[in-house]
């Protein structure tokens, strides 16, 4: 069953080769262990990174990882048939995730940020079990951009995500080869090629993030009139001016002394 090779996938394939290249994401003997969660961004990227290990001039091995959080309904068994249909290595990690956030959770507390962090333990726990130095997660490029919007609006923080960073326990370094691929080419490509999407079943599905579902909405308004705006925030975040922001620490490395607009 090979992917459909249209415009639409050399742009996909493209991007995140730019994006390799760009933060050195994937170097030569890399074992890079890819968090699949059954949804469309992390099987384009599995199936992309899988394409490009073919024609790479590097050597990397990759394997498909999954948590399931112990949601009654959770189809590992679709994942798993099309992890096998297409030859991928894969592990699926059963859980009682579901557990713990019931007997855990206070009323007040997120149900999403301690099911991510759970997940997000036992994903690099995994990582290592299988001698994985590195974790490539599915986020793309519009998940930077509402992530930097929602820091500034809601946080007071100018920041987004990284392409490449070392997580805390020291040896996973977690990977982003998304970052340059909007997230609409992904759900045009995931119908395309009919990939197996399944709900991820927590009582919250759907109705959680609804400020992360405003920052979507804005970005479609404000794309109405400035078609490039998700690209251009995008490159803000590579492009960043020490002297004209106002974090004490950064005025004092960079010497400015001029705070007129
Ligand atoms: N249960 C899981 N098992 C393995 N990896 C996961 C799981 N849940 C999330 N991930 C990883 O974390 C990334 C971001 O998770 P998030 O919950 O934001 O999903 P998403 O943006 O809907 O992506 P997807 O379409 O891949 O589900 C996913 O793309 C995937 O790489």
């Amino acid at each position: 069953m090979a992917l459909i090779e249209d415009k639409l996938y050399k742009r996909i394939k493209n991007g995140v080769g730019r994006a390799i290249a760009d933060f050195g994401l994937i170097e030569e003997g890399d074992r890079i262990a890819v968090a699949v969660s059954g949804g469309k961004d992390s099987y384009t990227l599995l199936h992309i990174l899988a394409e490009l290990q073919r024609r790479a001039p590097i050597k990397y091995d990759l394997m498909a990882i999954n948590i399931d959080s112990g949601y009654p309904g959770f189809r590992t068994d679709i994942i798993v048939e099309h992890l096998r249909d297409h030859g991928f290595t894969h592990h699926m990690e059963p859980t009682d995730h579901y557990g713990i956030i019931k007997e855990k959770r206070r009323p007040d507390s997120s149900y999403c940020s301690i099911c991510a962090r759970l997940k997000r333990g036992a994903l690099y726990g995994l990582a290592q079990r299988f001698n994985c130095n590195k974790l490539a997660l599915g986020h793309h490029m519009d998940d930077f951009v509402e992530t930097l919007l929602l820091n500034q609006f809601f946080v007071g923080s100018l920041k987004a995500m990284a392409p490449r960073m070392l997580a805390d326990n020291g040896h996973t370094t977690v990977i982003r080869p998304l970052v340059y691929v909007e997230e609409r080419d992904i759900v045009t490509f995931s119908r395309q090629n009919r990939f197996p999407v399944v709900c991820c079943c927590c009582p919250v599905c759907g109705t959680a993030d609804q400020q992360r579902k405003r920052m979507k909405e804005l970005l479609r308004h404000l794309e109405q009139d400035i078609p490039h705006v998700k690209r251009s925030l995008l490159r803000a975040l590579a492009n960043v001016q020490p002297r004209h922001l106002l974090d004490p620490l950064l005025c004092k490395t960079s010497g400015a002394s001029d705070s007129t607009p």
